[in-house]
């Protein structure tokens, strides 16, 4: 037979294959192809894995998209509750991801496990700030040229241009008893306060919300900009379609998340032009001058550049709850802090983190892939503390025997371990003046219409609506 004859053949033969009973084979094979790798996915998640042995629901078990939907819907805090009191402290959220519950967890999770990087994408100029800098070596070294800014020192030099913003509250809620009192946005002048602060602090010049007694338009893009994470967070949980479910993310959540970015990279030049004299962050991060070479940085680099510094002005002015103080020493004060922090913790949540490659031990379970701890699920377990859903600031001052048995250890608000909060002594300094400061001049009463403010839904943040409370000037200034 001819090489042509031959080709003539396999083309007929090709033909018959296609036109008789080849493309119903087609046709079927591909679905059933496609059936049957969900079928020994779903049969391995459930049965084989090496987390098949833990507790959950076996939809959890085969697939993301149950955990995914739940963190979109913003009810993320609540699902992961739901389930750890049905299966317990440690539950299965996702085919390969794992949700932990106790104190030890949190030490052996947060304080060990670096940070999964599929949730931890960099600002828009491709620049990792310190928040979403996942290889360790790199991260140390943006922790050790930003830790002067949140020293001892530093907060000592910091407290008199604070306590000029909570001197301008307080002067500001006392301009509301001529006729506004009753009906007072408590948590919007509270964003006024810790947005001003961190300007301040951050870009050299406050936003002027306290002056202008509104929030500046940009506070309004910060806000959406942590929505628009919480969705890009969501779409890196599915590698394979990243980039379809990226599209899906509203084109102005991203705008407004690129805008943003632009902003905060222009106030820092122009912060960067009044040199290292204020007693802000930035003139601690600037100690040994600012490099315009471009990265990538060795970890042993002392300089800072300026695409760093604009990745990381975008960290600090995404954190709405930022917050400062004085009076350390109050013990109630404390225990209604930590209560308040138990029952809503500004970062409601988990970090997740991926295990190693030789796998880890957590809470004595020898892991291989993603785990995590969700604060506000295991600040309301009842496996954790007793009347868990009330706020009892009580339970923190150890005299009452009915909270002996409370997990309190496993209240870690700031995190724990080498990414922990790096300003939690400023935001503990600036929470207890603000309280103290408001405290000391009014009676605050909550209205009606916010007794379920609580009830919200969190996309990174929560998604505050206004709290309305009613303030009285204290007895003793009257
Ligand atoms: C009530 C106030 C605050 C709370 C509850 C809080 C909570 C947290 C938590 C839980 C983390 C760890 C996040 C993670 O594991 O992904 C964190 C990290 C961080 N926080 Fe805060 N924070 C607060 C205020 C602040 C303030 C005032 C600043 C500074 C201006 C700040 C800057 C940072 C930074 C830069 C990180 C990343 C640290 C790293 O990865 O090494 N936070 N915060």
């Amino acid at each position: 037979m001819t090489s042509a004859t031959k080709m003539e053949l396999d083309l007929i033969s090709f033909e018959t294959l296609w036109h008789g009973t080849g493309w119903k084979a087609v046709l079927w094979v591909g679905p059933l192809l496609i059936t049957a790798w969900f079928l020994c996915n779903a049969i391995y998640n459930l049965y084989l894995s090496p987390l098949a042995a833990f507790p959950g629901p076996a939809l959890n078990a085969i697939s993301r998209i149950p955990s995914a939907v739940s963190v979109l819907r913003g009810h993320g805090h609540l699902d992961v509750l739901a389930l750890h009191e049905k299966y317990g402290p440690a539950v299965r959220l996702g085919p390969s991801e794992l949700a932990f519950a106790s104190p030890q967890a949190f030490r052996d999770i947060n304080g060990h496990i670096n940070k999964d990087p599929s949730f931890a994408r960099p600002p828009p100029n491709g620049v990792p700030h310190i928040g979403v800098e996942t290889d360790p070596a790199s991260h140390a070294r943006k922790r050790r040229l930003l830790n002067p800014a949140f020293s001892k020192r530093a907060l000592r030099e910091q407290e008199g241009l604070v306590r000029g913003h909570v001197d301008l509250l307080a002067t500001k809620l006392r301009g509301r008893l001529a006729g506004e009192a009753d009906r007072v946005d408590i948590s919007g002048w509270m964003n006024y306060a810790t947005f001003d602060i961190t300007g301040d602090l951050t870009f050299g010049e406050s936003f002027g919300c306290l002056r202008d007694s509104a929030l500046h338009p940009w506070v309004g893009i910060i806000f959406e900009t942590v929505k628009a994470l919480a969705f890009v967070g969501a779409a890196g949980q599915f590698p394979a379609l990243t980039g379809l479910l990226d599209r899906l993310i509203p084109r102005s959540l991203l705008q407004k998340a690129r805008d943003h970015f632009g902003l905060c990279a222009k106030m820092v030049d122009r912060r960067l032009e009044m040199g290292a004299e204020r007693p802000d962050f930035f003139s601690a991060m600037l100690k040994n001058g600012l490099s315009e070479k471009p990265g990538p940085y060795t970890a042993k680099e002392n300089t800072m550049s300026r695409a760093e510094l604009h990745s990381t002005a975008f960290a600090f002015s995404s954190d709405e709850d930022i917050t400062f103080a004085k009076a350390a020493s109050l013990r109630y004060l404390t225990a209604v802090i930590q209560e308040t922090f138990r029952l809503y913790p500004p970062f409601a949540g988990a970090s997740p983190r991926l295990v190693p490659p030789g796998g880890a031990a957590v809470e004595g379970h020898w892991l291989p892939p993603g785990v995590a701890v969700h604060h506000y699920a295991s600040y309301h377990y009842s496996g954790n503390f007793t009347f868990p859903e009330s706020f009892i600031p009580e339970r923190w001052l150890g005299s009452d025997s009915r909270f002996a048995s409370d997990k309190k250890d496993v209240l870690t608000p700031f995190s724990l371990g080498p990414r922990n909060c790096i300003g939690q002594t400023l935001a503990n300094a600036e929470i207890r003046l603000i309280l103290c400061k408001v405290l000391f001049h009014f009676d605050v009463e909550l209205r009606p219409e916010s007794s379920r403010w609580i009830d919200q839904n969190c996309y990174v943040l929560w998604d505050k609506p206004p709290l309305w409370v009613r303030i009285k000037e204290r007895e003793w200034e009257r």
